[in-house]
């Protein structure tokens, strides 16, 4: 089968009918780089780009830098940085699906092998945009990290090398600042981000006059973003390529929906024109409203269900959804725990609510349970943790499927033996690998192994578990009734089963 590169567009290749494709923009200058070439930005970013140059809007591509030694560049570079993007789900009530080549995208860069090409990318002047999406992992402070080495571990450090190259070829020229937009999901992402270089800054004793030229003529935007991103379709791939006709090692997958909120001056919104191709991006100068919403509704109802949905035996959240049990929990989580605890206007919360039900019902995309549950303890954390807080203070009571989606979460990690860097763990349906931190994995395999089976001993594997101020940032056990309640689930799902404890609570049946 022929490979898809610029070749295959500029040649007379005959691509399938309701495939769009663009012609192959050669011309267009580097005016991004980019930090990270995973999934989620090739088919939300990059596709926005796209879609701007397909308008003759922003008439600029993206040059792609790899955080990690691991990744897609090479690939990307074998295809010109060219990709196909399959974009599935219902569009006014009509299954829709949209399949198209993008072309945003000049090249990659791996910096651990090309740190020159990387720094020369500082000196090209049209390049006025940072993106980044590093995982939550990457935006963090590594105070090991260092300017000597080429590149830096970490995406700040990295960042820092290529503004303090660009501050020092362009003599600090106010004009040639960058605008930077990270798209990771923590909170204030832009404030973050910030703050860590200024803080590498001082660790590497750079001069005063480059923090100035950080602090006076670098923006720095916090955003949020939105859209279920399914990546490289392994169980489809096949029929795919056939329809296709070409090989595409990069195709991503991903809903219709999308969301993009930044928090920014409205002038940028003239040189970052996505609304005028009728992208769903907001300009606004507070995005906490909407970070709340979709953090502790969308992300908080997968993270507080996939633990228990997926013991169940579970595989997609498209199952969940409609499973007899299991989709009420969802529910039930959803509109009696987690919009209660949020103070924001309740009917703007459920409007949303509805449609997140709805998008995680849609039933052309695969999103499996097993790859929601990766890194679920910090997750936990940002996500689901605050909702519980936050109802207990209201109400005067815990939560009581939220209380239990933390037993499930920690029930996952029962049994579990490390093996490397992640955890061979197993659920009733056979085993499973089970990816966190390595820290995390090794304390939930500890505190296991000393479980009796006994009603106090998993009472205890609750107070250990909630007593972890590395994992919650405090020790939970403080929190009212929680490490009773956790216990009593914890114990309830290893002498009864998962599926019973479930179908218990979802019919109000269980305490
Ligand atoms: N997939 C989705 O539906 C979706 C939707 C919204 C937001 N997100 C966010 O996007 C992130 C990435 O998702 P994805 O689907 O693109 O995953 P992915 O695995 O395809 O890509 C991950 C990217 O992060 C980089 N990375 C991983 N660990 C890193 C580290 N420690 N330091 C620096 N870089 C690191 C990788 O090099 C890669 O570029 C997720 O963490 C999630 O918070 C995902
Ligand atoms: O991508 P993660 O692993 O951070 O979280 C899993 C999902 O909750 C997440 O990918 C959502 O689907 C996404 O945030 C929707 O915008």
């Amino acid at each position: 089968m022929v490979k898809l590169n610029k070749q295959l567009l500029k040649g007379n290749f005959e691509f399938p009918a309701g495939l769009q494709v663009q012609e192959f923009p050669e011309d267009l200058p580097e005016k991004v780089i980019q930090f990270g070439e995973g999934n989620f930005l090739r088919a939300f970013v990059d596709w926005m780009f796209h879609r701007m140059n397909k308008n003759k809007l922003f008439n600029g591509r993206v040059v792609v830098v790899q955080p990690i030694p691991e990744g897609l560049v090479e690939k990307l570079n074998e295809q010109d940085g060219l990709y196909t993007l399959i974009l599935r789900g219902l569009k006014d009530g009509e299954p829709t699906e949209v399949k198209e080549i993008i072309s945003s995208v000049s090249r990659g860069i791996n910096p651990y092998t090309q740190w020159d090409e990387f720094l020369k990318c500082a000196e090209n002047p049209d390049i006025e945009f940072v993106i980044s999406n590093t995982t939550e992992a990457g935006i963090s402070y590594d105070k090991n990290d260092s300017l000597d080495k080429k590149p830096p571990v970490s995406f700040p450090g990295k960042l820092v090398a290529y503004l303090y190259h660009r501050f020092k070829y362009f003599d600090g020229d106010p004009a040639r600042g960058m605008v930077i937009i990270p798209c990771e999901l923590i909170d204030r992402n832009g404030d973050n981000l910030k703050r860590i270089v200024l803080q590498l800054s001082d660790d590497w004793n750079l001069p005063e006059e480059f923090k100035t030229w950080i602090k006076e003529h670098n923006t720095f935007l916090n955003t949020l973003v939105d859209r279920v991103v399914t990546g490289y379709p392994k169980d489809e791939i096949t029929g795919i390529l056939a329809k296709l006709g070409y090989e595409d090692e990069l195709v991503d997958t991903g809903e219709l929906f999308h969301l993009w909120v930044i928090e920014g001056p409205q002038e940028l919104s003239e040189r970052l024109p996505f609304t005028k191709v009728g992208l769903n991006v907001i300009w606004t100068d507070d995005m906490t409203p909407y970070r709340t919403r979709k953090v502790r509704i969308l992300n908080g109802a997968h993270t507080s269900s996939v633990p228990a949905a997926f013991l169940y035996g579970l595989e997609t959240v498209g199952e969940m959804m409609e499973h007899k049990v299991m989709g009420e929990y969802v529910r039930q989580i959803i509109y009696d725990e987690i919009i209660p605890s949020i103070d924001l206007d309740e009917k703007m919360l459920t409007e949303f609510a509805d449609s997140v039900v709805e998008r995680f019902r849609n039933p052309f995309i695969k999103h499996y349970l097993i790859s929601i549950l990766l890194n679920s303890s910090s997750k936990f954390k940002t996500r689901v943790l605050p909702s519980i807080i936050e109802y207990q203070k209201r109400f005067g009571r815990l939560p009581e499927k939220l209380t239990f989606s933390m037993a499930a979460l920690i029930a996952v990690y029962k049994d579990g033996r490390v093996e490397g860097t992640s955890m061979r763990a197993r659920r009733e349906k056979g085993e499973f690998i089970m990816k966190d931190d390595l820290p995390v994995l090794e304390f939930f395999e500890k505190t296991w192994e000393k479980y009796d089976g006994s009603r106090e001993s998993a009472h205890e594997v609750a107070r250990t578990v909630l007593s972890n101020a590395d994992i919650w940032e405090e020790d939970l056990n403080g929190v009212p009734g929680l490490t009773e309640k956790v216990g009593d689930y914890l114990y309830q799902i290893t002498s009864r089963g998962i599926k019973q404890t479930v179908d218990r609570l979802v019919k109000g049946g269980v305490q």
